[in-house]
């Protein structure tokens, strides 16, 4: 079972196959979480080009502060093609390595950590294995007594131990990590990198960065249910090719004649976003005003809404638009068939197909549905917009990373 989960076409698992698992800081939401899994299956990518034969090791998803319905142990096919993912670097859920590995214990655990005295004059990429900083998600990790092994989270999976526990301190990105396990570490068969998000990408916006990204394809049953919804409700004609196989997908989609489908989509970012970016966030009736502005000037009189907001904001903001424009909101609400997290992606993919979209200002939800427009061929025009705070004037937009293919 384990060996079906990784192509034995493309990597073999020999004997010297080495797991890479990695965690993330307890507080990061879904949308960094999926940065993070770029920036390590670089790493990975590296550790292999440098002859190792790494494993990316898939850590399971929940215990997400965000989602209100919590489950935990959630492998990624639950929001993911994994086979698709393993077209980049192999990897496996976090169960299958326990299989695979009989649960014996993970030879070392690493937890990133900053420098103590800052980074000093210049930010220069290093590592060191130092003293711990405490933080209470370091004290996680306990040295049981009697058996000498480390005890931790382990997402949640019983039976799952440590055997060293290392803290280092980092300033770096993908090749960073690299190094520091080749130079350091290279004899452990398993290693867990704790606090991932520690490091940063090597190139953000390279070829690489792309190929990872385009090989996160969502999960079959996510797609076409967000593709199901879109046909009936919005366009019934906003169909999209991709090659099924991402590896297949050449540059003609950079030539952005993808046209989308007939309806505005809309990330309208609440909760916890309005009291940490409030002053960069329309009020309510300011995002009715920009919504029935830009449904004008599309003419199009349907919009797709992807929101955590409460129901009492939606149904404000509803009423503001019918008001002013008959304008249609549509949003995708099955919570019997799908959790949170599956529900945010079907909310991106539907968005993604959007003839315009327009996002909230530095949300990673918003950044990953511009990624996905990037890779569906829309012109750059109908894609990098955010709400801005005061609907009369023009607000700095977001950044334009552009795809880029070998
Ligand atoms: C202020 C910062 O904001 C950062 O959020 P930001 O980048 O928007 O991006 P996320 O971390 O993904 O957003 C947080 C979560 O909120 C839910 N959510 C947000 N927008 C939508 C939506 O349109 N549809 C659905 N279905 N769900 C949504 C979803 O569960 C998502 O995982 C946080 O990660 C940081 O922890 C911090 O709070």
């Amino acid at each position: 079972e384990f060996v079906s989960k990784v192509n034995p076409d493309e990597f073999s698992i020999a004997q010297d196959a080495k797991y890479l698992i990695y965690d993330v800081n307890f507080g990061e939401g879904f949308n960094l979480r999926r940065d993070v899994y770029m920036r390590i299956a670089n790493t990975v990518r590296l550790l292999r080009e440098s002859g190792q034969n790494y494993i990316l090791v898939l850590p399971p998803w929940g215990r997400l502060f965000h989602w209100d319905r919590q489950r935990i142990g959630l492998p990624w096919s639950t929001f993911f093609d994994v086979e698709s993912l393993n077209h980049f670097v192999p990897v496996v859920e976090f169960r299958d390595f326990l299989k695979a590995t009989s649960n014996s214990p993970i030879q070392q655990i690493l937890y990133l950590q900053h420098y103590e005295e800052g980074w000093g004059d210049e930010y220069i990429m290093k590592f060191d294995e130092r003293k711990c900083i405490q933080t209470p998600s370091t004290s996680q990790y306990r040295k049981n007594s009697k058996s000498e092994e480390w005890d931790g989270w382990f997402f949640g999976f019983k039976d799952v131990h440590a055997e060293s526990f290392k803290c280092v301190s980092i300033q770096g990105d993908s090749g960073t990590l690299k190094n520091l396990v080749l130079k350091n570490f290279s004899e452990a068969s398993s290693i867990l990198i704790d606090r991932a998000e520690t490091i940063l990408h090597e190139h953000y916006g390279d070829v690489n960065y792309w190929r990872v990204r385009r090989s996160m394809r969502y999960s079959e049953q996510l797609r076409n249910a967000a593709n199901e919804f879109r046909r009936e409700y919005l366009d019934p004609n906003s169909d999209i090719n991709l090659e099924n196989d991402w590896r297949n997908q050449k540059k003609e989609k950079s030539s952005r004649t993808t046209k989308g489908g007939e309806y505005l989509g809309v990330h309208w970012r609440r909760r916890d976003f309005v009291t940490a970016r409030g002053k960069d966030l329309p009020t309510i009736e300011e995002t009715a005003k920009i919504l029935t502005k830009l449904a004008d000037e599309l003419k199009v009189s349907k919009v797709y809404l992807a929101t955590d907001a409460i129901d009492e904001e939606v149904e404000k903001l509803e009423k503001l638009l019918v008001e002013k424009r008959k304008l249609e909101i549509f949003r995708f609400q099955n919570y019997e068939d799908f959790n949170d997290g599956q529900i945010a992606i079907i909310d991106q993919w539907i968005c993604a197909h959007a003839k315009f979209f327009i996002g909230s200002y530095e949300s990673t939800f918003s950044f990953r549905i511009q990624e996905d427009r990037e890779i569906l061929g829309f012109p750059i025009e109908t894609t990098f917009n955010r709400l801005c705070p005061n609907s009369e004037k023009q607000c700095e937009q977001p950044a334009k990373w552009k795809i880029v293919y070998n």
